[in-house]
C-alpha cells in the first residue's frame, strides 16, 4: 500500500439522470485535477427523487449508472466508487420483482469490477420533522455481507451505505475481514445529519482504526427532501482530514499506510476484543 489522494464527493442529485452524470463527472474531474487517485460519489448519485419514478426508471438508471462508472474510470484512471443505486431485482424465485436493490459498485482503472454490495439496513423511519421515509417499499435488503477489496496499492477497501453506519457490526466485520479504509457514502437527511453523521464516522473510525470515506449528497433533493453534506474523510485517529461543508464539492485527503500502522500500535483496540462477530 501507498500513501494517496482520495475524494470524497459531495453533490445533489435531483430525478434526472442524465444531469447528475454530467454533475458527478465534473467534480470528478476537479477531483482528479487535484490529484485523487480514489474517487468515491455519494448514495443516489445517479437518481434522487420520487419512489415510484425511481422504480419505473430502475433499469435505465441501473445501466447508465454502470456505464457511467465504467467510462469514467477508465477515462480519468482511477478507482471509482458508486455510492449507490438501484438495479433490478431479477431472481424471480423470491417474489420481489419490481424491486431493487440498493447497491453500491467499486470499479478500477481499466473498468474492471472491484467489488459489489447491496444495502442490507433499509431506512424505514419516520422522522419528528414530519418526514416519513420506507425504502422497504421499493428496496430489497441486501443478504449477504459487505466485500473488502484487497488492493497492495490502495489499501483493503471496505463498502457500505448510508444508514448501515448506525450499524457498528457490520464496520466489525469489514475490519475483521481486514478492512482499513471503509466508504459510507450517504444520503443523509439534514435532520439526523445535523447530530449523528459526523458522530457515527468518526465512531467506526476510531473503533475500527480505520479511515473512512463519505460521500455525501447536500441541499435541496425535492421541495420536501433536503440532505445534510459535510462530505468527509475521518482518518483512524477518528480526526476529520477534510470535510466539504454544505455546497456542492469535493473533500480531499491524503490515504497514509503509515498511519494505519502508527495508529494501530498506539491503540491496539482491534486486539482485545472479546466479543466475537459472526
Ligand atoms: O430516499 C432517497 O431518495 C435518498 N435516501 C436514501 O436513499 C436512503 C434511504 S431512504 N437514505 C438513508 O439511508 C438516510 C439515512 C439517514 O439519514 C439516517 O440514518 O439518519
Amino acid at each position: 500500500m501507498k500513501s494517496y489522494l482520495a475524494a470524497a464527493v459531495q453533490m445533489t442529485s435531483v430525478s434526472d439522470v442524465d444531469k447528475n452524470l454530467t454533475q458527478a463527472e465534473d467534480l470528478i474531474q476537479l477531483a482528479v485535477n487535484r490529484g485523487a487517485e480514489l474517487v468515491c460519489l455519494p448514495e443516489n448519485f445517479s437518481f434522487l427523487g420520487d419512489e415510484s419514478e425511481k422504480t419505473k426508471l430502475s433499469t435505465e438508471i441501473a445501466e447508465k449508472s454502470e456505464k457511467f462508472l465504467i467510462t469514467i474510470a477508465q477515462r480519468y484512471q482511477i478507482l471509482l466508487l458508486g455510492g449507490g443505486f438501484p438495479v433490478p431485482v431479477t431472481d424471480s424465485n423470491n417474489g420481489n420483482l419490481g424491486k431493487m436493490y440498493n447497491t453500491a459498485l467499486l470499479i478500477g482503472r481499466e473498468g474492471e469490477e472491484l467489488a459489489r454490495y447491496r444495502k442490507m439496513h433499509l431506512f424505514d423511519v419516520n422522522l419528528p420533522d414530519g418526514n416519513t421515509y420506507q425504502e422497504s417499499a421499493t428496496v430489497l435488503a441486501g443478504t449477504e455481507m459487505p466485500p473488502v477489496y484487497t488492493s497492495e496499492t490502495y489499501g483493503n477497501l471496505g463498502l457500505s451505505v448510508c444508514y448501515d453506519v448506525r450499524f457498528p457490526e457490520l464496520y466489525r466485520h469489514l475490519s475483521q475481514n481486514g478492512a482499513n479504509v471503509m466508504f459510507v457514502p450517504a444520503a443523509f437527511t439534514a435532520f439526523t445529519g445535523k447530530d449523528h453523521w459526523q458522530v457515527l464516522l468518526q465512531a467506526r473510525a476510531i473503533e475500527n482504526t480505520s479511515y473512512v470515506i463519505a460521500p455525501a449528497q447536500v441541499g435541496m433533493h425535492t421541495p420536501r427532501r433536503q440532505s445534510h453534506g459535510h462530505a468527509m474523510i475521518v482518518d483512524p485517529w477518528g480526526i476529520v482530514l477534510a470535510d466539504a461543508g454544505d455546497r456542492i464539492g469535493v473533500a480531499i485527503a491524503e490515504i497514509q499506510p503509515s498511519r494505519i500502522d502508527q495508529i494501530r500500535r498506539q491503540m491496539p483496540s482491534l486486539q482485545h476484543r472479546t466479543f466475537s462477530c459472526s
